[in-house]
């Protein structure tokens, strides 16, 4: 019960603020349209039941006039009935790609928004796969919640309204028991809510597991397509590294844990079918067996038997509706809690927002770390810094062993990292641009991935085939236009470069290069550095690198001192560095 209670407060959670947005006013008019047709629908099989009883009685006595006027009003009945159908699904179709644009807009703008995209997997794996999430579970969410909102609501009209005839025809019915007749009120309405309220436990009994089973399921389904698509993505390396039986096992592997699951949901559909199958089977023939006594007493008429029976069923599959859609609930259940799950992950990563200090700083001054306390996620800690000054326009290379710790501590400097206390302090105004060792350079058009992420209309063209001049690649400065994917076609080096002449375009007033010139030959580097500089000259650059030629390229360097962690980030020791 108190999973229940709190399945309906994580729907709750999950479907109104839809109905509280911007949008308001056309989903509550949608909703409202799909509600009333439902109801036309119920309206609609509670006439055909009336008229159960003058088109059955017209065949029982033969009365052909009668026939066809019952004829003429059954297509009435029918037309109204289809006009209802086609619009309930358009309209609810509607309501459900409306609401699907709106709350993949939301989860988009949380995602993305500050960062939380890389916090969520720093996290770890509590949120596994948000693109299925976004892309497929609020899809699944929306069109089970209407589908079973909607059912839901006209089965308890349907239900009410069909009661209230069965009573009704109950009192017109003596029951018969082993030849005596009882006087038990609304007889046929208990007979009905026994009936199926019993199919309805034991269904849910049979069919619980089914519940865990799908969440499983489409999270095995997820991680199978992620490792398919890192395939895709490192093609090359895997071909290099002949390694392609070792992703053959890997994918088998998480192929058979989707196979293993399926043989297990399979198993317990199997148990929940035979029991709905023989259930809906003993269905179709309870309410005459139930009624045929009095039929064949001759205290009815065909067209009551009928009706009665239409009735009966009506009451009985509105109980029945958990039976029915139980495999839908159960898919809607755990699509609740994955994307109750996703909601969750995102605050709890936004709440691990790193604090940012924009504070004021001397002009003279681009930078200052304040007794800086960088950890890992799991709270070891990394580096430590006393208090730090990095002036305007100066260029600082940082240094220390593989693993120390150099890219976290620009993770950090840059405002993404939320495992460090203390405090950055740079301008509000400045801005501040990360050249990555391995850069981003987004398939598609050329101009397009070096205006990014400004829209390439902002960026002008000339200056684009400029700046890609100026860092050697002017062959590339004529194929703008070309669409490919670059970080297939162009080697790490060409990449970096590409790299470098965005941060010309952008020229931002603090730039950090993590290993940002690697790929290069040393005069390659030390022209790219002198070119930054030039046409930079009010930037202030950090730099991260191995390379000894590297200290002649900046004007200080910062070394992370010590063997142990966490390690103190202060000046190099000159001689040492110099003398190799
Ligand atoms: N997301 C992460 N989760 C857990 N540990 C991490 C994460 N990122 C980095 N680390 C760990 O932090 C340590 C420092 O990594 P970092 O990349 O900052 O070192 P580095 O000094 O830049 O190394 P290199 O010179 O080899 O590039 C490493 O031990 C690394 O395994």
């Amino acid at each position: 019960m108190r999973a229940l209670l709190s399945l309906l407060g994580d729907i709750r959670r999950l479907a109104v603020p839809y109905f509280k947005s911007e949008e308001r006013w056309i989903a509550i008019g949608l909703l409202a349209a799909v509600i009333a047709l439902e109801l036309a629908w119920v309206f609609a099989t509670v006439m055909l039941n009336e008229w159960n009883v003058a088109f059955y009685n017209a065949i029982q006595e033969k009365d052909f006039a009668a026939f066809k006027t019952q004829i003429l009003i059954f297509c009435a009945i029918a037309a109204g009935a289809i006009v209802v159908a086609v619009y309930q699904i358009y309209l609810k179709q509607w309501l459900e790609v409306r609401w699907r644009r709106w709350l993949t807009r939301r989860y988009l703008g949380a995602w993305l928004g500050d960062d939380v995209h890389y916090r969520l997997r720093l996290g770890g794996d509590e949120a596994d796969n948000p693109d299925q999430r976004i892309a497929e579970d609020v899809q699944s969410f929306i069109s089970r919640t209407i589908s079973v909102g909607v059912g839901l609501l006209g089965t308890v009209v349907s239900l009410v309204s069909f009661s209230v005839i069965l009573w009704n025809l109950s009192g017109s019915l003596p029951l018969n028991l082993f030849g005596r007749e009882l006087n038990v009120p609304g007889y046929l309405f208990w007979a009905a809510l026994i009936y199926a309220a019993g199919g309805t436990l034991l269904a849910h009994f049979i069919g619980r597991p089914l519940v865990r089973l799908n969440f499983e399921q489409q999270r095995y389904e997820a991680n199978f397509r992620v490792d398919l698509v890192r395939v895709r993505e490192n093609g090359e390396q895997i071909a290099l590294l002949d390694g392609a039986q070792a992703e053959e096992r890997k994918l088998e592997g998480r192929f058979s844990h989707i196979f293993g699951n399926f043989v297990e949901l399979m198993k317990a559909q199997k148990r929940l079918t035979w029991f709905t199958a023989g259930y809906n089977q003993i269905s179709t023939i309870f309410p005459y067996v139930v009624v045929a006594p009095a039929y064949f007493s001759g205290q009815i008429q065909l067209g009551q038997l009928m009706q009665t029976a239409s009735a009966f069923s009506s009451v009985q599959g509105s109980f029945s509706f958990f039976i029915s859609s139980y495999v839908t609930l159960a898919e809607w259940t755990s699509v609740v809690q994955r994307l109750t799950g996703f909601e969750k992950a995102i605050a709890a990563a936004q709440a691990t927002r790193p604090t940012e200090s924009l504070a004021s700083l001397p002009a003279t001054k681009a930078l200052a770390l304040r007794g800086l306390d960088v950890r890992l996620p799991g709270g070891a800690p990394l580096i430590a810094t006393d208090e730090l000054h990095i002036a305007h326009g100066e260029c600082v290379l940082i240094t220390g062993p593989s693993g120390a710790g150099k890219t976290t501590l620009l993770r950090a400097i840059a405002g993404i990292w939320p495992y460090s206390t203390g405090s950055v302090h740079r301008h509000a105004e400045h801005r501040l641009m990360v050249l990555p060792q391995k850069p981003y350079v987004p398939a598609g058009r050329l101009d397009v991935a070096l205006a990014y992420p400004r829209p390439v209309a902002d960026v002008p063209r000339d200056q684009i085939a400029e700046a890609l001049t100026a860092v050697g690649l002017s062959d590339l400065a004529g194929r703008l236009d070309a669409e490919a994917l670059w970080p297939h076609e162009l080697s790490l080096g060409e990449q970096q470069r590409i790299s470098i002449a965005r941060a010309l375009l952008e020229a931002p007033e603090v730039l950090l290069l993590d290993e940002a010139t690697s790929a290069v030959d040393e005069a390659t580097e030390a022209a790219l550095y002198r070119l930054l500089r030039e046409r930079l000259p009010e930037s202030t650059f950090i730099s991260i690198g191995h390379r000894n030629t590297l200290v002649d390229l900046h004007d200080r360097v910062l070394h992370l001192h010590g063997e142990e962690t966490p390690r103190m980030l202060g000046p190099a020791a000159p001689p040492a560095l110099k003398a190799v």
